[in-house]
């Protein structure tokens, strides 16, 4: 026989939100939405759980390995809750808004889970919040949601914003191009290239010392991009100059107090981004708080379809205080007024009502009570 389980005690990774950070997260997710409402993307509330089949099928980030599952009593099959919500998003597009016109804008929040927890977040289920453009990846998609992206959480307060571009299909599509590898390669360069190993990459042989000029053309962005630009005349033979002029479109509106960054061959976290991705930072916080770019839909014929998209993870602003807001409570008495206390709700303050003689306004955490028609501070 197992020990019974402690009262109160949940999964490793699990964890309830209490007041006030229950509602801080509320709020943050609502600003997030609204700032993407505002740009003409509509809701979706994608289902929390899904058949596994389909899930994996749509998500090359996690194999069903990596998916917390179970099976379904009712339909019989393996059910797998939701790691991330842009698959979801996509399958929607696919088919119930099969015929909706193109481009389709559509946001999304809710909880996200995985199986396991990562060293930097020990939490297996986070909020996730996000919008998607569904019909097209063009630059101007790009710019549109990196935008968007900045705005949302500008308007949650978060300050000192790092935006770190990437380019996830880049050593692929160089291999397959002007810089051969043999697929075997492939895997091996990348991963040196994720280490920003230069030792052990010119060791792979002389294909695999091409892509060294990657290692150098990382860091802030226009340093960054001029080495990039010196790369695509050498060794890459000018495969990238519509890279780099949509990245450098796609940065042109961005804010110069925003801190932008330039990683072409990152791929942590954009195992089904294609031509662009990025990586949100916010000064004080560990790992990124988003991440977005482009990826292709697919149809049920068989066909795909390009998209564009950003998700934020706001758990960690939510720890740290973002969308907090110290709400004015009123005690109101047995006796009160109730025309009043409606009243002075629209002016925007709590009312926390007595239910019995007993009850104490300082023990409820009211700064103020209602006596007869004023508020008397406490
Ligand atoms: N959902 C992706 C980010 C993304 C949204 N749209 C496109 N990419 C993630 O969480 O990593």
């Amino acid at each position: 026989m197992t020990d019974a389980i402690a009262p109160g005690l949940l999964p490793e990774g699990l964890a309830d939100r209490l007041p006030p950070k229950a509602e801080a997260s509320a709020r943050l997710v609502r600003e997030v939405l609204d700032t993407v409402a505002g740009h003409g993307y509509r809701r979706v509330m994608p289902a929390l759980a899904e058949f596994e089949e389909t899930l994996v099928a749509r998500l090359q980030s996690a194999a069903a390995e990596d998916l917390l599952r179970a099976v379904d009593p009712v339909s019989q099959r393996t059910l797998a809750i939701r790691p991330d919500m842009t698959a979801q998003v996509g399958r929607i597009a696919a088919t119930r808004m099969a015929s909706t016109p193109r481009p389709l804008r559509l946001c999304y929040g809710g909880p996200v889970m995985k199986l396991r927890a990562d060293q930097l977040r020990p939490e297996r289920e986070r909020m996730q919040v996000g919008a998607e453009i569904i019909g097209t990846d063009s630059v101007a998609a790009a710019v549109e949601i990196v935008n968007v992206a900045i705005e949302a959480l500008q308007r949650a307060g978060v300050q000192g914003i790092t935006i770190d571009f990437t380019l996830p299909d880049l050593v692929p599509t160089l291999a397959a191009g002007p810089m051969p590898l043999a697929s075997s390669e492939v895997e091996a360069v990348q991963a040196r290239l994720d280490a920003k190993d230069a030792g052990s990459l010119v060791e792979l042989g002389e294909g695999a010392r091409a892509y060294l000029g990657l290692i150098e053309a990382t860091g802030p962005f226009h340093a960054a991009m001029e080495r990039l630009e010196a790369f695509d005349t050498g060794p890459a033979q000018g495969a990238l100059v519509d890279r780099i002029a949509a990245l450098r479109a796609i940065a042109k509106p961005i804010g110069w107090d925003i801190t932008l960054t330039l990683d072409p061959t990152e791929r942590h976290g954009f195992e089904y981004q294609s031509w662009f991705g990025f990586s949100v930072f916010a000064e004080g916080f560990i790992g990124e708080i988003g991440r977005g770019g482009a990826y292709q839909v697919a149809r049920p014929d068989g066909t795909s379809e390009p998209a564009m998209g950003f998700s934020l993870y706001p758990d960690p602003l939510i720890d740290a205080g973002f969308g907090a807001e110290s709400a004015r409570r009123l005690f109101l008495p047995l006796d009160h007024d109730p025309v009043r206390a409606a009243e002075l709700r629209r002016e925007g303050w709590v009312t926390v009502a007595a239910l019995s003689r007993d009850d104490d306004p300082q023990v409820l955490g009211c700064e103020a009570l209602l006596a007869g028609q004023d508020i008397r501070a406490l």
